[in-house]
Order: structure tokens, then C-alpha cells, then sequence
């Protein structure tokens, strides 16, 4: 895969309409996202305010009361049977224990050559099963296989939770590669890694409607998000 290449076309995610509400409490209202081929977009938001269940609404496995989520206009409901429009790294580890490092990234078809580049050490993690790992080394290697897999959109739930700060470095910059031919969609509250590395940024506020950021830092404080 040639990352120097731009897209043909820039593809575009949208979502809208969403309203997702847990037993009568509303958590998702109001909500505008725009995620572009060749874009980083952000979404920031305090604890608790849904970042991670309009993540899940967007890949499919969260059903809302209403949603449309878009991709060149087409409408989308389950983004998870589309291996190759959308990639989704949960908040949580998922990869079963029993599958080794080399398996993991072969099931997602992200290439070995390119994981072992930006990350050499992960030539040595390949033979072992991911329930001998550390928790920051599986946090890698499931980051890895969904950043690199051939999907065109990529949903970033708090990739850079667990990992050591020069593997942060190394993801932002792997990321900005990346995005010259996908639309990745990111939250993490290492908040000033998210913002060094977007394009766009929304905040996600206690009403459950997002707003693009302008005055980012200020913005964050006044939502009472960052000091
Ligand atoms: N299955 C569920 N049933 C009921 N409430 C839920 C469920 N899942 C999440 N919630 C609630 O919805 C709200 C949003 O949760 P969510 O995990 O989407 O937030 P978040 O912005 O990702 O938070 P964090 O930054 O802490 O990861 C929280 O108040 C949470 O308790």
C-alpha cells in the first residue's frame, strides 16, 4: 500500500440524527459529525458524555433510537459488515488471548513489513498469544491491526490510553501518513495529542450535541474539560 498516493477521491463519513437515549436519559442528541478522506477529526468530551456510544453507533453495534450515518450519501447501518469502508478500535481490549500477534494482524490484513517499520519491536511480539502481552503491548497490536488494516475510515476509541509516550510519537505520526488516504475519526483524553494531530475537532457537551472547535483550548475549559 502506497501511503505518499492521495485519495482518488475524498471520501466522506457523516453522521446526524442521532438520538440515543438509556432508559429515558438522553445521551446522544443533536450530534454533527463530518469525517474526511485525508482528515484527522477529533472528539472530545467529558467523562461520561458518549463519546464511546456514538462511536459504537457509527460502526453498527450500538442501535440508537435514530441515527444516519452516511458514507458518499449512502446510507449505513451495520459499518461493522464492511470491512473495507470502516475499522473501529474499541475503548476496551477485544483481541481473544488465544490468537497470536502474527494472527491478529492477519485477520485484520494489516501488513507485518509496515506494523514492523513503524514499530520494530513488534517483530519480536509476532509468536506470542496476546494473553502473554502486556496490557500496553496488546494495546499496540489491536491499535496496530485497525490503523493498518485496508479499511477506508478508521474510529479511534483511546488509542493512545496504555502506551508509553514515544509510542504515542510514533502513532501520531504513523496517523498523518495514514490519513493521506483514509478519514480517521479519534478520542482520547490525551487531549493535546488529539488536537496535534487534527484537522478538525468537535466537543461533545452535557447536552449531547457536538460543536466544532474553534477556540480549542478556551472551548475545552469552558466545558470545565481541561484546565
Ligand atoms: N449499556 C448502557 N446502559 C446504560 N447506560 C449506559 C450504557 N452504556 C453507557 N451508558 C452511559 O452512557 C453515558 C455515556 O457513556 P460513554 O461510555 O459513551 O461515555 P464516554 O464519553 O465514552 O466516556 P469516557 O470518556 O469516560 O470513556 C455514561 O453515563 C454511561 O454510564
Amino acid at each position: 500500500m502506497d501511503h505518499n498516493s492521495k485519495p482518488d477521491r475524498r471520501m466522506r463519513l457523516e453522521v446526524d440524527g442521532v438520538l440515543l437515549e438509556y432508559k429515558h436519559r438522553k445521551i446522544l442528541q443533536n450530534v454533527y459529525l463530518k469525517i474526511e478522506a485525508g482528515e484527522v477529526t477529533g472528539l472530545l468530551g467529558r467523562n461520561g458524555s458518549g463519546k464511546s456510544s456514538l462511536f459504537e453507533v457509527i460502526y453498527g453495534i450500538r442501535s440508537a433510537q435514530n441515527s444516519s450515518v452516511r458514507i458518499d450519501g449512502e446510507f449505513i447501518r451495520k459499518g461493522y459488515q464492511h470491512k473495507n469502508l470502516m475499522a473501529y478500535l474499541p475503548q476496551k481490549s477485544f483481541i481473544p488471548g488465544h490468537l497470536k500477534v502474527e494472527e491478529v494482524l492477519k485477520l485484520y490484513q494489516s501488513p507485518v513489513d509496515e506494523a514492523i517499520c513503524h514499530f520494530p519491536e513488534i517483530e519480536q511480539l509476532l509468536p506470542y498469544r496476546s494473553n502473554q502481552l502486556s496490557g500496553g503491548q496488546q494495546r499496540l497490536v489491536e491499535t496496530i491491526a485497525v490503523i493498518a488494516c485496508p479499511a477506508s475510515f478508521i474510529i479511534l476509541d483511546e488509542p493512545f490510553s496504555n502506551l508509553m509516550p514515544l509510542h504515542i510519537e510514533t502513532l501520531r505520526v504513523w496517523l498523518a501518513e495514514l490519513k493521506k488516504i483514509k478519514g480517521i475519526l479519534i478520542t482520547d483524553h490525551y487531549y493535546r495529542d488529539v488536537l496535534a494531530i487534527c484537522d478538525h475537532v468537535y466537543l461533545l457537551n452535557l447536552e449531547g450535541k457536538t460543536i466544532q472547535l474553534t477556540e480549542q483550548i478556551q472551548q475545552l475549559r469552558d466545558l470545565g474539560y481541561a484546565s
